[in-house]
């Protein structure tokens, strides 16, 4: 069976898009009606929150006030991260109306890291046997010439004393976790200094990835194959690199310091390295330009000779600044006021810094826990389509990405509209204002972010019918022919699967016999 997500914004328009899967009769599971489900009238969840929140958010019949409730919740972070804590298993524990949830979730992950680890533990011993290929080999030659012959390693194509010379450098390992450009740019150090061939450098580097980044590959060579280099590298910057720079040099010249210059350095570096035709010159003129005051007028009058000059002059200054004062009568501009209060007020203040788009959604999603019982509805309806032998379903899930449930799902469809469009559109549904309707939107991850984790994307952003014509294009990707996989995990692939065992020990027992 496909488990496809389908995931967005609020109000992105994923019901819109899940309307349209429901009119050609695939069916949709949906995490907002389970979610309710959850808090109807006299159900755990629903005393769990009553005693929370008070009667206050509770309806003349008893019912949950969801829109009161949404008010609270979407307008006060730490209410809504109450709210999404009341469904931690710890805290429905005390309910005994409620049968403890298993979190199948945790189960269904953990189930998951064990499959990525025996992928692992056979990729590493191929490469163990291809070492020891590699070595034997090299014995064999050495003992059928008898002098020291340097035969062509096979993983790197170039000539080594006996063992392979990869084997003795540290090949550089990327999780997902960052810009992949630094990771990247080592490899290719790595492959011009072993002269690796071609053919040989997409396995070398997708043998050292790991964790998200290593599952990823995974399901690109399953779904595409084996790739050119250059392409892997594309596809590596698109699925893990910043959001997609149209005009590096037009963000470089906008680029200012708003907290550190360590920190303006970094976001300075990593578009640059985009930004090609920059001059040596010119990058020392940008990265000055954009430093905050009185710092930019400092490192100017010192004349620097190029970049690394100018980023150490700004350091330089900067600490000046953090130890002494500032000894000058104009008023101190806002940068350098939060670099003085960050010195003068401890050292857990001094060390933050601040955080990127990424760390950013990745702290606000550490309060979103799916509640179990929220997971365990999904997955029963799940298993309802499962038994009818339904081959492909949808999972509408607005957190998909927050509560992680993406790792159920391939693919991940997100259905994307433009931020002023997604304002109005949810203004006009829910009646509510300008500041409510940013409040629910950034209760979210970015958009942007999620478009980015996407497998497909809807761009919801023009007319219904812009939106039909996008979704069946879609559609054909989710109509086509499962998986192996997919197949063996169907109703009637696991149904098969059973009546050959069941066959086989027949067999074996009659022989036996
Ligand atoms: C806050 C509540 C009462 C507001 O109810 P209301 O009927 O006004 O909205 P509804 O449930 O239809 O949700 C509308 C949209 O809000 C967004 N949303 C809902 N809950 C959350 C949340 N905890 N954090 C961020 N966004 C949320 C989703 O995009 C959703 O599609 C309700 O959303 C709720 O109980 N949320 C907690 C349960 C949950 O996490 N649901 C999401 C399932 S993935
Ligand atoms: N292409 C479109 N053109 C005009 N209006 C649209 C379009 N798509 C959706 N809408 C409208 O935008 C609003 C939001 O759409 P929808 O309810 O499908 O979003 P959603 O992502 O399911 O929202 P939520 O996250 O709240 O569940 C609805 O009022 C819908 O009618």
């Amino acid at each position: 069976m496909r488990i496809v997500g389908l995931t967005g914004g609020i109000s992105s328009g994923k019901s819109t898009v899940s309307n349209l899967f429901k009119s050609r009769g695939i069916p949709v599971v949906d995490a907002d009606i389970v979610a309710r489900n959850v808090v109807r009238k006299g159900t755990g969840g629903w005393k769990k929150i009553k005693k929370e929140f008070g009667d206050a958010i509770l309806l003349e019949s008893g019912e949950l006030d969801r829109a009161r409730l949404g008010q609270i919740v979407f307008s006060d972070p730490e209410k809504r991260q109450l709210l999404n804590r009341l469904s931690e298993p710890g805290s429905m524990s005390k309910d005994k109306t409620t049968p403890p949830a298993f979190d199948f979730v945790a189960a269904f992950q953990t189930l998951l890291q064990s499959n990525q680890q025996i992928v692992q533990g056979q990729n590493e011993l191929m490469h163990r046997l291809e070492l020891a290929e590699g070595r034997l080999l090299s014995l064999e030659q050495l003992s059928k010439t008898g002098e020291r012959h340097r035969p062509q390693d096979r993983a790197t194509g170039s000539e080594t004393q006996g063992v392979p010379r990869y084997h003795k450098l540290d090949f550089p390992t990327f999780d997902g976790k960052e810009d992949p450009l630094s990771w990247i740019n080592r490899c290719e150090q790595f492959f011009r200094g072993q002269r690796t061939v071609e053919e040989e450098k997409v396995w070398l580097a997708a043998y050292h990835l790991t964790g998200i980044a290593q599952q990823w590959y995974f399901q690109l060579e399953r779904d595409v194959g084996l790739l050119p280099w250059v392409r892997f590298k594309e596809l590596c910057h698109l699925r893990f690199g910043p959001p997609v720079r149209t005009n590096p040099l037009g963000e470089l010249m906008h680029l200012r310091q708003t907290d550190s210059v360590e920190e303006y350095q970094e976001r300075f570096g990593a578009l640059i390295c985009r930004a090609d035709s920059v001059t040596p010159t010119q990058q020392m003129h940008i990265f000055t330009a954009g430093l905050s005051e009185p710092l930019r007028t400092d490192v100017e009058l010192h004349k620097p000779s190029d970049l690394q000059h100018a980023m150490s002059l700004a350091r330089a200054f900067e600490r000046r600044y953090r130890t002494t004062p500032v000894a000058s009568n104009l008023p101190k501009p806002p940068e350098v006021l939060a670099i003085l209060a960050s010195s003068e007020s401890g050292p857990e203040q001094r060390s933050l810094r601040r955080l990127n788009p990424i760390e950013m959604a990745e702290r606000r999603q550490k309060g979103f826990l799916l509640a179990p019982h929220i997971s365990t509805g999904i997955l029963w309806e799940v298993i309802k389509l499962w038994l009818k032998g339904c081959k492909v379903i949808i999972l509408d899930i607005p957190l998909l990405f927050e509560t992680k449930m993406n790792l159920w799902t391939h693919p991940v469809i997100v259905v994307w509209v433009d931020p002023e469009t997604q304002i109005q559109r949810l203004m006009a549904r829910d009646g509510i204002s300008e500041e409510q309707a940013r409040n629910r939107i950034e209760a979210q991850m970015p958009l942007d972010l999620k478009r980015e984790k996407a497998d497909l994307v809807i761009d919801n952003s023009g007319s219904l019918e812009e939106t039909k014509v996008k979704f069946d294009q879609v559609l054909a990707r989710v109509n086509s022919p499962l998986s192996l996989k997919e197949r063996t995990f169907s109703r009637d692939g696991v149904l098969s699967i059973l009546l050959s065992v069941v066959v086989g020990i027949v067999v074996i027992k009659k022989n036996v016999s």
